[in-house]
């Protein structure tokens, strides 16, 4: 499904992670590693918002060769994400649910389940760190993604929140063959995500443990 080709990455002149050749089959992966070991790099890499040696592919599609088409196959959510003050979350989701082409109850559903119904037509420099990510969360799943990239989806959100999630990631999942990479610090539910495999990245490489 996620194919690297001679990959590396690095901040000026400090390299912090090479992967030479492989392939991430389909499925859903927890990328665990310690603090500045990579994860993020690796997530915003493969979400095509930073620069890098070598190239990535979701299955034909070379990143580089093909930014628009393999941009509309990968949704990002970032760990700590910051939108325009100015706009509403409706309006986010909106501009989102056009550029990724998602069909047209697609927005109302997740916004609902999500339970920002209240809220989602405030301006977004109302909202908490919690509502950021939810609304973060709910980006991340418009459209018709074949790969998703949740970067710690765990920090802030309540409880109930994060049941939503992990039934939304499961549904994708069986329903639409989406593949999930999930950075986490804090420990993932194997019983909620079943088949849950992982991938280390220690001393600049990652490592499938599967
Ligand atoms: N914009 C940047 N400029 C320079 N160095 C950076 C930049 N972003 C990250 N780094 C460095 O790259 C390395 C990997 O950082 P990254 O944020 O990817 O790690 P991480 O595994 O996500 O960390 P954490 O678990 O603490 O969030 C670290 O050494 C970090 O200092």
């Amino acid at each position: 499904m996620l194919n690297f080709n001679q990959f590396e990455k690095s901040y000026f002149n400090h390299l912090v992670l090479k992967i030479d050749n492989i392939k991430i089959p389909e499925g859903i992966f927890w990328i665990k590693g310690s603090n500045g070991s990579g994860k993020s790099t690796l997530l915003k890499a493969i979400a095509g918002i930073l620069s890098f040696e070598g190239d990535i592919a979701i299955s034909t599609i070379y990143l580089k060769n093909h930014g628009v088409s393999y941009r509309k196959l990968v949704n990002f959510a970032e760990a700590e994400p910051l939108y325009p003050e100015f706009l509403t979350g409706f309006e986010m989701v909106d501009l989102f649910a056009k550029a990724k082409g998602a069909v047209s109850d697609q927005e109302e559903t997740l916004i609902a389940e999500m339970g920002m119904k209240p809220y989602i037509h405030n301006p977004l420099g109302s909202y908490s760190s919690g509502m950021l990510k939810k609304l973060s969360l709910v980006l991340a799943f418009l459209g018709k993604p074949k790969l998703i990239l949740l970067d710690e989806p765990l920090n802030t959100i309540d409880v109930e929140s994060l049941e939503i999630l992990y039934r939304w990631i499961n549904e994708k999942h069986q329903n639409e063959k989406i593949s999930f990479l999930l950075s986490s610090h804090q420990p993932l539910d194997e019983l909620k995500l079943p088949g849950l495999k992982q991938i280390n990245i220690k001393d600049k490489k990652i490592i499938l443990n599967f």
